[in-house]
C-alpha cells in the first residue's frame, strides 16, 4: 500500500510547508459602536429560553367533542382515561409472555426533556404524561424501566427521529426522506415461516410449491419472545394505529410496533391512515407486527436456516421480524394475512395494480416484482386506485393500502412525471444514492442495490381515487417481462389462456447485474404472487375465473420484456410503446382490431396498433435470427409445461371442465 500524501508523524513524514501566512479575517471589533437602531422589533413574548422554546410547538391533535344525546354525560370517556386505554394496550402487545404483564410504557420521546432540565417521561406533544404502569407483580429488571412510546407520530417528527438517531438517514434534495434498509434490500422468501397449528394445517397450502413453510406455535413463541425483549430493551419504540382496506366493510386494523423512525414512516405511508376521530376509538388492533430487525433471530432455535426470520401466526394475528430491516417484508407479511382472510369472506385479494378512466372503466395489472405494475396503474390520463394490493368483492374493488412503493432504478421526470414528483417530503426513499452535497439523487447509481424504492402516501399521485375504491374490472391485464423476447407485446386471451397464464404466473428477468450473464431466468410465482398466497393457487383461480366471466371481463397479456431477441440481443420494449398498447386496452380500440393466432402458445395477436411500429407485434419480425426465435420459443413453451405439471391434477371449479380447458389452454407443440 501506498503511503498517499497524508501528513503522516515520526520520522520520514510530511511537515506543511512553511507558505506566506493566511491573510488575517478582520471581524469589524468596532462594530459594537455602530449599533444600529431601526430595526429593534417587538420582543418575544417569553422571559426564559425555555418559555421561548415552549410557545414554538401548539398542541395539536384535536379530540372529537363527544355528542350524547340525550343523558348520560358523565359516561364520556375522559381524555384521560381514553389515554390511558390506549398506554394500556399498547403495554399488552409489548408484554412478554413469559412475565405476568406487559412493561411500563409511556409516550413520548426519551430525549424530550421538560424545560425544568428533568427527563421525567412526557407526552410527545410536550403536556404532562400519564402514565399506565402494570402490577409489579410483574418480575423482572426489564420492568423496573419504561418503554417509551413514539406512537403514531407525523411525518415531520419521524423525520427528526431518522435524522437524529439512525444513521444512513438524511434529507435529499427533493425533500425524501433517503434510508438504508441494511443488509437485505429485498425480501427474504426462503425465511418466512408460517404456523402450523390445528386450523391452518387444515387450511393452508402447505408442501411442494407452496411459500408457507411452517414452523411450530413454540418456535413462533420463541421468536416472539425474542423480538418483543428486544424491543422493550430499547429506549423507545414506535408504534402505529393503521388501517388496511379501503373497504369499509372488510377494513382491517393493523398495530406496528418497530425499533426505527424509517420503518414508522415507511408503513405510516403504506397502510391507511387514520383520522385522529378515528384512532381515538382505534381500541384493539385486529393484526400486530413486531418488527425486531436489527435483531437476528438464533441460528439454534429449530426451523431457522439463517438469523432472519419472518413469522406468520395467523391464530395469534401476529407477524414477527428478526434480522432483516427491508421494509417491504412489513407490507408483503400483510398482504399475506389478506390473502388468507379476505378469500374466507368470498373476496378475491390480488396481487395487482388498479386503475380507473374517466368513464369508470377499471383495469387490474397483474405481474411478479419488476413487470410493470406501479409503472402502469401510474397513469396521468386515469385515476390511480392502487399500484399493488387489492380485493375483489361482490361490489368492485378496493385497494387495501394507501400508499404506493415504486421501484426508482432509473426513474426519470420524462418517462414517469407521476412518480418522478411523488417523491417528495414525506417519502421514504430506500438505498438510494445521492450527492453528498447537493444531495441530489442519483436513480441511475445502483451502489447499494438495484431495488432502490420509493414508499409514498397515495395522494402524492395527483389523480388518486380517493377512497380507493371502484367498480368492477372491465380489463384483466397479465404483465410479463419475458428477458427472452419470445411473448409478444400484447396478446389478447380467451378465459381459458387467462386462467392458465394467471396460475403460472411467468416472468423471466435477467438474471443479475454482473457482466457476461446473458441468460434469461424464468420464474413461474403461482397467481403472479406465490410468496404471498396462503390458499392453493386454484382456490384465487376460480374465484377470478368467476369474478371475470360474470363481469365479462377481457384478459390481456402483455410482455414489458425483451423485444427483437433474447436480454443481450434485444431491447427492452420501450415504455411509450407499452403505454401506447395500455391506452388501446383502456379505450377499447384493441379489443375491435383484427387478430392472427401464433403458433405454440396459440395467442391471438393484433395486427396493428396505432402509434407502434406493426412489425413489433408479432416477435418473429423483429428476430434476425429466425431459427433462434424457434428455439428459444419451444424452450419457453418447455419451461411452462413442466411448470404446470404440479396443476395437473387440481380440479378447479365445481365442475371439472374448467380444469380441462386451462389445460389446453397452455402451448402445444
Ligand atoms: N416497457 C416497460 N413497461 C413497464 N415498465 C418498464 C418498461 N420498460 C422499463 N420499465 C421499467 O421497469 C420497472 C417496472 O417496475 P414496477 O412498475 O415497479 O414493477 P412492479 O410494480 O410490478 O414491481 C420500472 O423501473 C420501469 O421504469
Ligand atoms: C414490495 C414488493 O413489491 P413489487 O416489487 O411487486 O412492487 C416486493 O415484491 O418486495
Ligand atoms: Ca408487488
Ligand atoms: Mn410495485
Amino acid at each position: 500500500m501506498s503511503a498517499g500524501n497524508g501528513n503522516a508523524n515520526g520520522d520520514g513524514g510530511f511537515s506543511f510547508p512553511k507558505g506566506p501566512a493566511m491573510p488575517k479575517i478582520t471581524t469589524g471589533a468596532k462594530r459594537g459602536s455602530e449599533i444600529c437602531h431601526d430595526d429593534s422589533g417587538p420582543t418575544v413574548k417569553a422571559t426564559t429560553i425555555d418559555e421561548l422554546h415552549s410557545l414554538q410547538k401548539k398542541r395539536s391533535a384535536p379530540t372529537t367533542p363527544i355528542n350524547q344525546s340525550g343523558a348520560a354525560a358523565f359516561a364520556a370517556v375522559s381524555e384521560e382515561e381514553r389515554q390511558k386505554i390506549q398506554l394500556q394496550s399498547i403495554s399488552a402487545s409489548l408484554a412478554s409472555l413469559t412475565r405476568e404483564s406487559g412493561p411500563k410504557v409511556v409516550r413520548g420521546d426519551p430525549a424530550e426533556k421538560k424545560a425544568d432540565g428533568s427527563t421525567t417521561p412526557a407526552y410527545a406533544h410536550g403536556q404532562h404524561h400519564s402514565i399506565f404502569s402494570p402490577d409489579l407483580g410483574a418480575v423482572s429488571d426489564s420492568s423496573l424501566k419504561f418503554t417509551h412510546v413514539l406512537y403514531n407520530l407525523s411525518p415531520a417528527e419521524l423525520y427528526e427521529q431518522a435524522i437524529k438517531y439512525e444513521k444512513g438517514s438524511f434529507i435529499t434534495s427533493n425533500g425524501a426522506l433517503a434510508t438504508l434498509s441494511g443488509a437485505k434490500t429485498g425480501r427474504a422468501p426462503r425465511d418466512k415461516r408460517v404456523v402450523r397449528d390445528a386450523t391452518t394445517e387444515g387450511e393452508l397450502w402447505w408442501g411442494k410449491g407452496s411459500p408457507n413453510i411452517e414452523m411450530d406455535e413454540h418456535t413462533f413463541m420463541v421468536n416472539r419472545e425474542r423480538a418483543v425483549d428486544y424491543l422493550n430493551s430499547l429506549e423507545k419504540v414506535f408504534v402505529n394505529d393503521q388501517f388496511l382496506n379501503w373497504d369499509p366493510e372488510n377494513r382491517i386494523k393493523v398495530r406496528i410496533v418497530s425499533a426505527r423512525a424509517y420503518h414508522s414512516l415507511f408503513m405510516h405511508n403504506m397502510c391507511i391512515r387514520p383520522t385522529p376521530e378515528e384512532l381515538e376509538s382505534f381500541g384493539t388492533p385486529d393484526f400486530t407486527i413486531y418488527n425486531a430487525g436489527q435483531f437476528p433471530c438464533n441460528r439454534y432455535t429449530h426451523y431457522m436456516t439463517s438469523s432472519t426470520s419472518v413469522d406468520l401466526n395467523l391464530s395469534r394475528r401476529e407477524m414477527v421480524i428478526l434480522g432483516t430491516q427491508y421494509a417491504g417484508e412489513m407490507k408483503k407479511g400483510l398482504f399475506s394475512v389478506m390473502h388468507y382472510l379476505m378469500p374466507k369472506r368470498r373476496i378475491l385479494s390480488l396481487h395487482s395494480g388498479c386503475n380507473m378512466g374517466k368513464e369508470g372503466d377499471v383495469a387490474l395489472f397483474f405481474g411478479l416484482s419488476g413487470t410493470g405494475k406501479t409503472t402502469l396503474s401510474t397513469d396521468h390520463n386515469r385515476y390511480l386506485i392502487g399500484d399493488d394490493e387489492h380485493c375483489w368483492t361482490e361490489t368492485g374493488v378496493s385497494n387495501i393500502e394507501g400508499g404506493c412503493y415504486a421501484k426508482c432504478v432509473d426513474l426519470s421526470r420524462e418517462k414517469e412525471p407521476d412518480i418522478w414528483n411523488a417523491i417528495k417530503f414525506g417519502t421514504v426513499l430506500e438505498n438510494v444514492v445521492f450527492d453528498e452535497h447537493t444531495r441530489e439523487v442519483d436513480y441511475s447509481d445502483k451502489s447499494v442495490t438495484e431495488n432502490t424504492r420509493a414508499a409514498y402516501p397515495i395522494e402524492f399521485i395527483p389523480n388518486a381515487k380517493i377512497p380507493c375504491i371502484g367498480p368492477h374490472p372491465k380489463n384483466v391485464i397479465l404483465l410479463a417481462c419475458d428477458a427472452f423476447g419470445v411473448l409478444p407485446p400484447v396478446s389478447k386471451l380467451n378465459l381459458a389462456q387467462t386462467m392458465y397464464h394467471f396460475i403460472s404466473g411467468y416472468t423471466a428477468l435477467v438474471a443479475g447485474t454482473e457482466d457476461g450473464i446473458k441468460e434469461p431466468t424464468a420464474t413461474f410465482s403461482a397467481c403472479f404472487g406465490a410468496a404471498f398466497i396462503m390458499l392453493h393457487p386454484t382456490k384465487y383461480a376460480a374465484m377470478l375465473a368467476e369474478k371475470m366471466k360474470t363481469q365479462g371481463a377481457t384478459g390481456w397479456l402483455v410482455n414489458t420484456g425483451w423485444s427483437g431477441g433474447s436480454y443481450g440481443v434485444g431491447n427492452r420494449i420501450k415504455l411509450a410503446y407499452t403505454r401506447k398498447i395500455i391506452d388501446a386496452i383502456h379505450s377499447g380500440s384493441l379489443l375491435k382490431a383484427n387478430y392472427k393466432k401464433t403458433e405454440i402458445f396459440g395467442f391471438e395477436i393484433p395486427t396493428e396498433i396505432e402509434g407502434i411500429p406493426s412489425e413489433i407485434l408479432d416477435p418473429i419480425n423483429s428476430w434476425s435470427d429466425k431459427k433462434a426465435h424457434k428455439e428459444t420459443l419451444l424452450k419457453l413453451g418447455g419451461l411452462f409445461k413442466k411448470n404446470f405439471e404440479t396443476f395437473a391434477n387440481h380440479k378447479i371449479g365445481v365442475d371439472g371442465k374448467l380444469t380441462e380447458e386451462i389445460l389446453a389452454a397452455g402451448p402445444i407443440f
